[in-house]
Order: C-alpha cells, then sequence, then structure tokens
C-alpha cells in the first residue's frame, strides 16, 4: 500500500515542522487543530520557513508553491480519517491524545496506520486504546523538523513488521534518517537528553550559575548549538515538564524528579519562546535572561 495522504493532528510547532517536511516530499497533507487561529498561524510559518529555504537556495519557488497548495487545514477532526497515515502532534498530555484517537478511530479506513509524534508516552498504552494496535506506531520526530535529520521509530508490544516497514520507506522518502527505540519511557533522545536540561535547571536553581553562565558553559564548553535553557524554552517548558513526569513515574526513580524551579516556570505560563518568556524574556529585540 502507498502513502499518499497523511493527517496531522495538532499545528503547534512540530505539526506544521511536520506538515512542511511531508509536503515538500510530495505527500498530500490534511492539518488539524482545535482553533483555527492555531491553523492560520502553522500556515504562516510553515510559509515563511518555505521562503528562508527558498533564500538559502535549498529549494525552487515552484517546490515551495507545490508544497504549500498540498497543505490543507481542517478543524474537523473526523477529515482525517480518509488518511493512509495520520500523525498525531498534539499537546504532550495523554488524555489529550488518547481522546484524539478514540475520536478518529469510528472514520478510519481499515488500512490506516496510526502514530504518534509523542516524546516520552507509552506507545503500546496508546495503542491498547485503539482497534488497530498493531498498526499504531511512535514517529518521533525533532526539533526543528525542516532541519534535525533524525526520526526516532519506536514499536509498541504489539506492531507489526508491515507497519514498522511502512513507516521507515516514509522516513526516507522524507530524506531522514531513523533510529529504532524500544517502548520504554521517553525512548532514546529524551532519555538522555531531559534529564540534561532538568540538572541545568537545578543548577540554575541551586545558584551554581545564572542563565548566561550555564547556556556560556555548555555552548563553549561541551560545543553544543544551543545552551540547555535555551534549548528547554526552544522545546517549550511544558513539554519539558511532561517529559520528566513521564520519566519519573514510569521508571519509579528519584534521579528524574522534575525541578521546583521548572515546575514554577510552567505553573506561570512562562512556556519558553511559545509564550515569549521562559528562562528567557523574548519580548524585546535580544532575548533578556530572566534569573
Ligand atoms: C523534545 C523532543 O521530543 C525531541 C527534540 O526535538 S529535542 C530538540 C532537538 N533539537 C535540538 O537539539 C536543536 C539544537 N539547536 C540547533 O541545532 C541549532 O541551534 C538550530 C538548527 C536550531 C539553529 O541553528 P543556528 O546555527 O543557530 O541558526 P541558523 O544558522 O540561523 O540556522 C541553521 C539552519 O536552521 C534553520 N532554522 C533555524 N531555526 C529554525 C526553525 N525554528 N524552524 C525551521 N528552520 C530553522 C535555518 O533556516 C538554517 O537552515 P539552513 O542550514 O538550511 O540554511
Ligand atoms: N517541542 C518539541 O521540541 C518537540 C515536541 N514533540 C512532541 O510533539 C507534540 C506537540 O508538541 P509541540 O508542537 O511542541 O506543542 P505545541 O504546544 O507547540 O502544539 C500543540 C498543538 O496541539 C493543539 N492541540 C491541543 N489539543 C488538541 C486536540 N485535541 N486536537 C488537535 N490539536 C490539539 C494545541 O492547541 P492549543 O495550544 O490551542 O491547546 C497546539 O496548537 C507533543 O507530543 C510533544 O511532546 C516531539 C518532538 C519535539
Amino acid at each position: 500500500m502507498e502513502i499518499q495522504k497523511v493527517g496531522v493532528v495538532g499545528a503547534g510547532q512540530m505539526g506544521s515542522g511536520i506538515a512542511h517536511v511531508f509536503s515538500l516530499a510530495g505527500y498530500d497533507v490534511l492539518l488539524n487543530d482545535v482553533s483555527a487561529d492555531n491553523l492560520d498561524k502553522a500556515q504562516a510559518l510553515i510559509s515563511a520557513n518555505l521562503d528562508r529555504q527558498v533564500s538559502r537556495d535549498k529549494i525552487t519557488e515552484s517546490q515551495k508553491n507545490d508544497a504549500l497548495g498540498r497543505i490543507t487545514t481542517t478543524l474537523k477532526l473526523p477529515d482525517l480519517g480518509q488518511s493512509d497515515l495520520v500523525i498525531e502532534a498534539a499537546t504532550e498530555r495523554e488524555t489529550i491524545k488518547t481522546a484524539i484517537f478514540e475520536d478518529l478511530q469510528p472514520h478510519l479506513l481499515p488500512h490506516t496506520i496510526l502514530t504518534s509524534n509523542t516524546s516520552s508516552i507509552s506507545i503500546t498504552r496508546l495503542a491498547s486504546r485503539t482497534d488497530r494496535p498493531e498498526k499504531f506506531m511512535g514517529f518521533h520526530f525533532m526539533n526543528p523538523v525542516p532541519i534535525m535529520q533524525l526520526v526516532e521509530l519506536i514499536r509498541g508490544i504489539a506492531t507489526d513488521a508491515q507497519t514498522f516497514d511502512a513507516c521507515l520507506k516514509v522516513v526516507e522518502k522524507l530524506g531522514k534518517t531513523s533510529a529504532t527505540a524500544e517502548d520504554f519511557p521517553a525512548f532514546i533522545v529524551n532519555r538522555i537528553l531531559m534529564p540534561m536540561i532538568n540538572e541545568a535547571i537545578y543548577t540554575l536553581y541551586e545558584g551554581v550559575g545564572s542563565v548566561k553562565s550555564i547556556d556560556t558553559s555548555m555552548k563553549l564548553g561541551a560545543n553544543h548549538p544551543m545552551g540547555p535553557l535555551e534549548l528547554a524554552d526552544f522545546i517549550g517548558l511544558d513539554t519539558c515538564l511532561a517529559i520528566m513526569n513521564v520519566l519519573h513515574d514510569g521508571l519509579a526513580d528519584t534521579k528524574y524528579r522534575p525541578c521546583p524551579l521548572l515546575t514554577k516556570y510552567v505553573e506561570a505560563g512562562w512556556l519558553g519562546r511559545k509564550t515569549d518568556r521562559g528562562f528567557y524574556d523574548y519580548r524585546g529585540d535580544v532575548p533578556v535572561p530572566t534569573r
């Protein structure tokens, strides 16, 4: 079965990036979200990112226009029922994801493959709430999607070989590289990355360094492209906290305890770049550390 129609649920930073790379690779994309405003913002972001690729001679103007022409949006989740592949990229909360799959289920074609871009939540558990656990997988893109080469592929306990192979082929067609992870909390990338970010927040919380000194240390001392606090703001502090909670609950080890300062920022609604404030304040011309 050839995958051609792709449904993407959630038009935030990941859903819009996913729609961008699929449309550029020639797939027809139907993008869904709960708000029309989110869909408008996603289309504007995709268009701006495609423009940047044109200006850097990565793609032509006509590739950009073709890609934009292949993306349609809808507020109605059942419209995604005709897709060959669905990628769920809504907020990192299990109740939200489960409800999406349950609502979508009656409208699906028998062959539709369901996937989640979750950063941490059990694929086996999400799959078990659907009528097709054998056609369910983790399809985990990295942020920013148009730039990052990796896609983590995660099999649930019941995922069959055909589904896995179909997703592998899609990753190849996107021009990306896959790594396979077993289905345990936060898989590979976030099992390693998120405790480092959490530790950077503890380093700040305990006064070992300021936001600036922590980020400068890791950029210039460990050659990371972004400091850990800058990266946390880029990912979204709500998503970072959700991942740490999944690690803490799922592995029952105190080494994954989310830093109380991370919780405080999330409770304040200071979620990073997406709300214009996190460990940095982005409301001016240059980001200013908030601590
Ligand atoms: C949480 C999870 O579940 C999993 C995750 O995703 S964890 C997060 C993984 N991501 C990372 O670790 C990203 C770390 N940061 C980086 O790699 C770099 O800082 C970066 C690529 C984001 C930006 O790089 P930079 O050198 O500072 O900026 P810049 O030179 O302007 O951009 C580099 C490229 O990225 C593109 N880019 C930058 N920001 C972008 C964005 N938000 N969206 C799309 N493209 C973007 C630029 O257009 C440029 O493209 P070309 O190379 O094709 O010209
Ligand atoms: N941020 C990152 O670096 C990465 C994130 N991920 C994962 O990707 C997923 C999305 O993350 P990200 O894009 O950063 O999050 P965002 O907060 O940027 O976007 C999530 C989007 O989903 C929307 N949404 C919420 N509920 C529903 C629903 N029931 N149906 C449709 N849309 C809904 C949100 O709307 P509203 O805001 O109005 O509620 C928002 O537009 C998460 O599972 C996350 O863990 C994976 C890799 C990297």
